[in-house]
């Protein structure tokens, strides 16, 4: 046992530190660098983490939810060449570690050959380290540090919260613009009010979780992993006002498809958005509304879906 740990801490290891959340077109760059410069050094690359952002953990109320699980996460951190990811919590002692401390804790921790943070990059208390801070402590360490300019899209820098204003906005063709694959979710069905069948339209149900950030109200032209194929859809992000209100889930109708999908999980791609929900005064007339949506959903995806973004 003691060999393993002193083996893992002996390992040459390339560093990447950040949040990542989305691990969107602006982190894929950081990890590229990243994962060169491990290959160049023979190195293992490392992703540094939270578990949780840390403005999640300090502003709440100002934070609009995650683009990903944390299950996500690694998923396209480990597609980027990530070999190992260090999850840090954002406790109250982890927030007051100085910027030295922090990075201390680094050398401690592994064989530090290389650190690859984007150029924005703030680390320990108050945000207190920058690129330079860590510049002056590598010159000592003897790590080589690279700092990645930020990428742009059309003048504004691609970021995680660029990406969950879109998605906030019914945006998900901006959102998938700046994370270089549609927004996805990737959640179980559950039972819904068994009224979806009886008006022609059986619909999938997931919930949304609620760390995460929500899109908004309204139909989307989606599209399902499942079984190993695609499968397009028509979802409503809502809370069915027609009826009773319920909590918003996400529920999806699969036109050509027809197969029990209770206890399934699937990864649902958010490709268009077609409409905000509304609250109908008669059953009739949101039937004839879900046929023209399921249509347009279908026009859409015909005509601009791009599989390769389905990742
Ligand atoms: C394409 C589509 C559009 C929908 N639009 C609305 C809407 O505008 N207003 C609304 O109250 N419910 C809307 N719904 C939700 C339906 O009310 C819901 O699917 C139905 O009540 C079945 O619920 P169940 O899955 O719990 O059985 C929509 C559902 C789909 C699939
Ligand atoms: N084409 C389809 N699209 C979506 N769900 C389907 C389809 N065909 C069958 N189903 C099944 O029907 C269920 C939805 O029926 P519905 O009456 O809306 O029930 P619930 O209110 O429990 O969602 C889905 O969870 C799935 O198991």
């Amino acid at each position: 046992m003691k060999r393993a740990i002193y083996e893992t801490a002996a390992r040459r290891t390339v560093l990447t530190i950040g949040n990542f959340d989305g691990v969107h077109r602006g982190h894929v760059e950081v990890l590229r660098t990243a994962r060169a410069l491990a290959d160049r050094e023979t190195a293992r690359l490392v992703a540094v983490t939270f578990t949780k952002t840390p403005k999640a953990a300090l502003t709440p109320e100002a934070y609009a939810g995650d683009l990903l699980t944390l299950a996500d996460k690694e998923k396209y951190l480990r597609l980027q060449g990530v070999d190992e990811i260090i999850w840090l919590q954002p406790t109250v002692a982890q927030m007051r570690q100085s910027a030295t401390e922090f990075l201390h804790m680094l050398q401690n921790n592994r064989h530090v050959v290389g650190v690859v943070v984007g150029e924005n990059f703030r680390f320990g208390a108050d945000a207190q380290g920058t690129v330079t801070t860590l510049q002056n402590y590598a010159k000592d360490a003897g790590w080589e540090v690279i700092s990645v300019p930020l990428l742009q899209d059309g003048g504004d820098v691609v970021s995680s919260s660029e990406i969950r204003a879109a998605i906030l906005a019914g945006e998900p063709e901006r959102a998938a613009t700046l994370l270089g694959r549609y927004w996805s979710i990737d959640e179980a069905v559950l039972h819904g009010d068994q009224r979806g069948r009886t008006l022609g339209f059986p619909t999938a149900n997931m919930a949304l979780h609620e760390d995460r950030v929500a899109p908004r109200n309204g139909v989307y032209a989606t599209v399902a992993r499942y079984d190993g194929t695609l499968l397009k859809g028509v979802t409503n992000v809502g809370t069915n006002p027609t009826f009773t209100d319920v909590p918003t889930r996400v529920e999806t109708y699969f036109p050509d498809f027809s197969a029990d999908l209770y206890g399934k999980q699937f990864r649902l791609f958010f490709v268009a958005y077609l409409r905000p929900e509304e609250k109908f005064s008669e059953v009739a007339a949101l039937v004839a509304q879900m046929h023209n949506d399921t249509d347009r959903a279908l026009h859409n995806l015909t005509e601009k879906l791009n599989i390769d973004m389905c990742r």
